[in-house]
């Protein structure tokens, strides 16, 4: 009775020694189904940045409430434009519409109302000619009659929003046009999908944590951060559970205590063959789980599956658990690739929400080896002109373990799977990380 295995089992082509890309985003797919957050709560606009919307929002009423003014100017019956008597339209001036208020005075044919941005629309006048084109003697206005066509520069009512229509749908993702949008609707709360809680820690007796001493052979511990920053750009609450020392009982302990904690764990480390790596036994032990050797580079060997929240107790439920390799670039690039979409899902976003990042077409400034049969992701540097295709170079050293170039980069170039070679000048796919991750 494992899911894991009944997932496996109806993937077509499976091969836990060369999973493909394609392969891992299918799993996955199926593994993590958008149905975990039920709960919800609702919290002021404010806060409600990078929340999933828990329901759609239906207008209230329409945005803008009334037809209005897009330009400081002069509004009239815009019928004087069909056939002009004379080159110079000249009307005489009624009076002033400010905007907030809507001009309750006589109107008639042939007058014009001194209007601001924003105002009402007086009714039966279709059209605003900016001040810029008129001249203003006494209480008559004139501009050029072809200066503007009939029913320029007026907003309709429910060009924005239409009253009684969905503004914003379940499972999107608030934007700041967003709250922006729920703003404008005189909204102050929003209903939203709780925080997915996200539990980490590093694995490594190699790795040092923050405050102690150098010592040889040992490296700080950057995972850490670099998790805990696309966890919380993500919007995630996060759960710290640091270092843990390659141990069976501390693993075994950390594990059941991320699975209690959160809805989902991110490891670092451990999940490639090395002796001395308990890792991967605790994992089995403790969970439903697959190792993989993904057809990528970097991140080749990654673990996934569910671990019980209560052992025993199958109503409980699982935290989906991401065995990251430790390297740290892999991190970062079976993050993108694999791990943000399958936590948008279970966040509660819809498919648009949960979609990665487009791929930006660039040409490729310079030569880049790469066999086929396997996923490459370079760290590269977009630079665009204007008239021209983006342009990327690749930045600085590519090894999994060399961060200095992920910072330097702004995106990934996505060498697919049956691409070959790139020669100077050729257009290749980059999904572009800057302000996503
Ligand atoms: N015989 C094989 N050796 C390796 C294979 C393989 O298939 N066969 N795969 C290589 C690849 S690719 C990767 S990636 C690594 C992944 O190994 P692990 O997930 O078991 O990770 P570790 O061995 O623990 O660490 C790898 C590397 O990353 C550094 N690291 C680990 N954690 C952190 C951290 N929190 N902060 C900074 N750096 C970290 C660690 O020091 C190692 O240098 O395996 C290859 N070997
Ligand atoms: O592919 Mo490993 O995951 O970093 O070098």
């Amino acid at each position: 009775m494992s899911r894991v295995a009944d997932i496996a089992a109806a993937l077509a082509g499976y091969d836990p020694k060369a999973l493909s890309v394609d392969g891992v985003q299918a799993f996955l797919a199926s593994l993590v189904e958008p149905t975990v957050l039920r709960e919800r709560e609702y919290v002021p606009l404010f806060e409600a940045l990078g929340r999933v919307l828990a329901e759609d929002v239906v207008s209230p009423f329409s945005v803008p409430p009334h037809d209005n003014s897009a330009m400081d100017g002069f509004a009239f019956d815009g019928a004087v434009l069909d056939s002009p008597a004379s080159e110079i339209i000249s009307l005489r001036v009624a009076g002033t519409a400010l905007a907030g208020a809507a001009w309750r005075g006589a109107l008639s044919q042939g007058d014009a109302l001194k209007i601001m941005t924003g105002a009402v629309m007086p009714a039966g006048f279709d059209t605003v000619v900016p001040q810029e084109f008129c001249t203003v003697e006494g209480d008559t206005v004139r501009f050029p009659a072809n200066a503007l066509r009939r029913g320029d520069n007026r907003r309709f009512a429910g060009e924005d929003l239409m009253q009684g229509r969905p503004a914003l749908l379940q499972g999107e993702r608030l934007t700041p046009a967003g709250l922006g949008l729920l703003a404008s609707l005189g909204q102050a709360e929003v209903s939203v999908f709780r925080r997915l809680r996200v539990a980490y820690f590093s694995t490594g007796d190699e790795i040092l944590s923050l405050g102690e001493p150098p010592r040889e052979g040992a490296v700080y511990d950057s995972n850490r951060y670099t998790v805990f920053g696309l966890l919380t750009r993500l919007g995630c609450e996060v759960v710290d559970l640091g270092m843990v020392r390659d141990d069976p009982a501390a693993l075994a302990a950390a594990l059941s205590e991320a699975a209690r904690q959160a809805d989902a764990i991110i490891t670092s480390g451990g999940v490639s063959v090395g002796e001395a790596d308990h890792t991967r036994a605790v994992m089995r032990q403790l969970g439903d789980m697959a190792f993989w050797r993904v057809a990528m580079r970097p991140g080749r060997p990654m673990a996934v599956g569910l671990v019980p929240k209560a052992p025993g107790n199958a109503n409980a439920g699982a935290a989906v658990l991401f065995g990251l390799p430790g390297n740290p670039v892999a991190v970062m690039v079976t993050f993108l690739a694999f791990v943000r979409p399958a936590l948008l899902r279970l966040m509660g976003c819809n498919a648009s929400s949960a979609a990665p990042p487009p791929l930006l077409r660039a040409r490729s400034a310079v030569s880049i080896r790469k066999k086929p049969g396997r996923t490459e992701y370079q760290r590269g540097r977009v630079t665009c002109t204007p008239g021209a295709l983006p342009e990327v170079r690749i930045a600085g050293n590519q090894g999994s373990g060399v961060l200095s170039s992920m910072v330097e980069g702004n995106g990934l170039v996505v060498l697919h799977h049956a691409q070959g070679s790139v020669a100077p000048g050729d257009e290749v796919d980059v999904m572009m990380f800057d302000g996503v991750v």
